[in-house]
C-alpha cells in the first residue's frame, strides 16, 4: 500500500501535550475558553462543531456553543460576537463556515477580535500570515495541522516543489502562504490552471482541497509524492471519501487517508490556538 500519514495519532500525541498545558494552565488561574458560534441546522455543520466541543471538553477547556436560527440577521449575529469579544472568559472566537447567503462572511469575520480570532481569519492576521510576521498571530488551523504532520513526515520543504490545488480562504489561500514561509517553492491552482496534470506530475508535495471525490490519482502523482488529502465527501450510501483516489498500492508515495488523516489535526490545533491565545491574554505571560 501507498504509505499512510496517520493524521488521528499526531493528533492524539498533540492533544496529550495540549491536555497538559491546560492543567498547568489552569493552576495559575487561567482557564481556556472558546466560543463556537453555529448559525443554521447543516448536519455536517453540527457534527464538526460537536467534535471540537467535545475535543475541548476532553482537554478541559471552557467551550460554548452558540446555536443561532438561520434567519439570523447580520446585525444580530455581529451584536453576539461584539458581546463575546468583551467577554474576558472567552479567548477564541470560532463562527462556523459556511454562513447562510444573506450574511456577508466578510463582515462577520473581520468583526472578530483579532486577538480572539481562533481561525486567523481577520484580515490583520491573514496580512501577518502573509508577512511571516515574527510576532504571534493565530494561524489557520487546517494548514497548520498539515504543516505539523509534514513536520514529521517530510521534514525538508526547503526548496521542494509544493503544489496546492483549490484557493479557498479556509485552506489553500494559508497553505500558500505557510508553505512559502518554510521555503517551499509554492504553486497555488485553481479551476483555471492550465496545464494541471503537468504540475501534478512533477510536484514533490500535492495537497489537494478541491470537494472531489478523486479529483486526483496517485498514479499521476510523482513516484515520491507526498500528498494530503483535505477533502472531506460524504458519499449517497454515507461514506466519507476525500478529492484522492489510491490506485498506487505499491509505490513510496505518502498519503493522508480519509477520514483520519487532516480531519483530526484541524480539531487538535484548534485547541492548541486557543490554549495559545489564553496564555496571550494572561497578565502572567
Ligand atoms: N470557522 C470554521 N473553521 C473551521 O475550521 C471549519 C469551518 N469553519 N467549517 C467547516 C470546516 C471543516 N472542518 C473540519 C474539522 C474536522 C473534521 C474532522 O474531524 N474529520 C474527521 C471525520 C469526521 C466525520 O466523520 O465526518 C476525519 O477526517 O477523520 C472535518 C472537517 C473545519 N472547518
Ligand atoms: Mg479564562
Amino acid at each position: 500500500m501507498t504509505k499512510l500519514i496517520d493524521g488521528k495519532q499526531v493528533a492524539n500525541d498533540l492533544k496529550v501535550q495540549i491536555a497538559s498545558s491546560v492543567k498547568k494552565l489552569i493552576a495559575l488561574g487561567i482557564t481556556p475558553g472558546i466560543a463556537v458560534i453555529l448559525v443554521g441546522e447543516d448536519p455536517a455543520s453540527q457534527i464538526y462543531v460537536r467534535n471540537k466541543q467535545r475535543a475541548a471538553e476532553q482537554l478541559g477547556i471552557d467551550s460554548e456553543l452558540i446555536n443561532l436560527p438561520t434567519t439570523t440577521s447580520e446585525a444580530k449575529l455581529l451584536a453576539k460576537i461584539d458581546q463575546l469579544n468583551a467577554n474576558p472568559a472567552i479567548d477564541a472566537i470560532l463562527v462556523q463556515a459556511p454562513l447562510p447567503a444573506h450574511i456577508n462572511e466578510e463582515r462577520v469575520q473581520s468583526a472578530i477580535a483579532p486577538e480572539k480570532d481562533v481561525d486567523g481569519f481577520h484580515p490583520q492576521n491573514v496580512g501577518a500570515l502573509y508577512n511571516n510576521a515574527k510576532s504571534y498571530y493565530p494561524q489557520a488551523n487546517t494548514p497548520r495541522g498539515i504543516m505539523t504532520l509534514l513536520a514529521e513526515y517530510m521534514p525538508d520543504l526547503v526548496g521542494k516543489k509544493a503544489l496546492v490545488i483549490g484557493r479557498s480562504i479556509l485552506v489553500g489561500r494559508p497553505m500558500m502562504a505557510m508553505l512559502n514561509n518554510a521555503d517551499a517553492t509554492v504553486t497555488l491552482a485553481h479551476r483555471h490552471t492550465q496545464d494541471l496534470d503537468q504540475l501534478i506530475a512533477t510536484a514533490d508535495l500535492i495537497v489537494v482541497a478541491v470537494g472531489e471525490p478523486h479529483f486526483l490519482k496517485m498514479s499521476a502523482a510523482k513516484a515520491d509524492a507526498v500528498v494530503i488529502d483535505v477533502g472531506i465527501n460524504r458519499l449517497e450510501d454515507g461514506s466519507l471519501v476525500g478529492d484522492v483516489l489510491d490506485d498506487m498500492p505499491d509505490s513510496a508515495q505518502l498519503l493522508t487517508p480519509v477520514p483520519g488523516g487532516v480531519g483530526p489535526m484541524t480539531i487538535a490545533m484548534l485547541m492548541q490556538t486557543t490554549i495559545e491565545l489564553a496564555r496571550q491574554h494572561s497578565t502572567f505571560e
